[in-house]
C-alpha cells in the first residue's frame, strides 16, 4: 500500500462501499484448499481477509481442506493412499491421520493467523455439535481395463447428510468466526473424511450462504487447452466432468458449485487462493477473477 497515495487509498475504500453494502450481514462461506494455503504470507494475508470481512458486518465462515498436508504425513508414516474420482480411499490407519491433520495442525494453523490478525476464530470440524451427520460414500467408476462399471468402496468417507446449524448460528451471533474441518460423524458414531469442497458446499447450503468461494491452486476451471473459463453453466460443467476436460480433485469442486446453486446459494465461484487478497478482489471489486458457475 506504501506506494498509493492516500487519495488513492480513501478511492479504493470508497469504491469498495456498494459491494460492502450487497453483502451486509450475509453470511460467506469460504473454501480454502490444501493447495491454496501456499506460503506464510499468503496465508496471512487470507487471513486479514477473513478478519476485514467479519468487520464490515459480513459473516464469513471459513472451510479448509488440507489434502496436500495429509499427503505428507501419510508419506512420513509410510501409509500409501489412493484417489477415486478424487477421493481419498480412507482405512482404519488413514482416518486417524486424516482427523489429526485436518482437525489438529492445518485446523489450528488458520486459527492462529485469523487470530494474529484480530479474529476471533473458533476450530471445529463437523463432529462437533453433531454438526454434520454422513453416510458412507461409494463411487460407480469405470474400470479401465474392462470399461465395465463397478461401485468402489471409499472406507472411512462420508456424503454429508445433516447439517445442524445451533452451533454455527450460536458462533455467528456472537461475531466468532467458525473455521471448519471437514470431518462427519456417521450415523453409528464413525468418524469420517469428507472432500473439503463437499463439506463446504454441504454448509453453505444449510446456512443459505449468499456467495460460496472454493479457492484452489489454479486460476478456476480451465478447457482442454489450459485456457481459464471465466463463466460456465450447470450443463456445460457436467459435459466437461463426463469428457475427462474436469478431473481429479476438480471433480467435488464442480459438483460442489452446482449442488450449492441448487440449495440456493446465489454466487458460487472457484477462485486462485495463491493470488495475494483473492478473497478482498472477488468480493470488494468489479474484477471477478477465477470461474463463476451458474444455472
Ligand atoms: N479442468 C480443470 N481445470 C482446472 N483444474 C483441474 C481441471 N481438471 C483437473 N484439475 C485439477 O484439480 C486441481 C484442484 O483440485 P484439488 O487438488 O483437490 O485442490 P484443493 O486442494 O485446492 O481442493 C487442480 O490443481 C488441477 O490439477
Ligand atoms: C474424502 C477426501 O478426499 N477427503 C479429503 C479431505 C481434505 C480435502 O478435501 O483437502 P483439499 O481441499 O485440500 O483437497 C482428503 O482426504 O484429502
Amino acid at each position: 500500500m506504501t506506494d498509493i497515495s492516500p487519495l488513492d487509498q480513501a478511492r479504493i475504500l470508497s469504491e469498495a462501499l456498494p459491494h460492502m453494502q450487497q453483502y451486509d450481514e450475509e453470511t460467506i462461506v469460504i473454501k480454502y484448499g490444501g493447495h491454496a494455503m501456499g506460503d506464510e504470507e499468503t496465508a496471512k494475508n487470507f487471513a486479514r481477509d477473513i478478519v476485514l470481512l467479519e468487520q464490515t458486518a459480513i459473516n464469513p465462515v471459513v472451510v479448509h481442506g488440507g489434502g496436500p498436508q495429509i499427503a505428507t504425513m501419510l508419506k512420513r508414516l509410510g501409509i500409501v493412499s489412493e484417489f477415486a474420482a478424487g477421493l481419498r480411499i480412507t482405512d482404519a490407519a488413514t482416518i486417524e491421520v486424516v482427523e489429526m491433520v485436518l482437525a489438529g495442525s492445518v485446523n489450528k494453523q488458520i486459527v492462529g493467523y485469523i487470530n494474529d490478525a484480530g479474529g476471533k476464530a473458533v476450530g471445529l470440524c463437523g463432529k462437533d455439535g453433531n454438526m454434520v451427520k454422513a453416510s458412507k460414500t461409494t463411487r460407480t467408476m469405470v474400470d479401465p481395463d474392462s470399461h465395465i462399471e463397478k461401485v468402489v468402496d471409499l472406507g472411512f468417507v462420508g456424503d454429508p447428510e445433516k447439517v445442524d446449524l445451533t452451533l454455527l448460528n450460536q458462533l455467528i451471533g456472537y461475531e466468532l468466526i467458525p473455521v471448519l474441518a471437514p470431518l462427519a460423524t456417521s450415523h453409528d458414531g464413525q468418524t469420517l473424511n469428507v472432500n473439503g469442497d463437499t463439506f463446504a458446499g454441504a454448509i453453505a447450503g444449510a446456512l443459505k450462504a449468499k456467495r460460496l468461494l472454493l479457492l484452489t491452486d489454479v486460476p478456476g476451471v480451465l478447457d482442454k487447452s489450459k485456457k481459464l473459463i471465466p463463466d460456465l453453466s450447470v450443463k456445460d460443467a457436467r459435459k466437461l466432468i463426463a469428457d475427462g476436460t474436469i478431473s481429479g480433485g476438480m471433480i467435488p469442486k464442480v459438483e460442489t458449485c452446482i449442488y450449492a446453486l441448487e440449495q440456493g446459494v446465489e454466487g458460487v465461484v472457484i477462485i486462485d487462493g495463491k493470488m495475494q487478497h483473492a478473497v478482498l478482489l472477488e468480493l470488494f471489486t468489479n474484477q471477478g477473477t477465477g470461474t463463476l458457475i451458474h444455472k
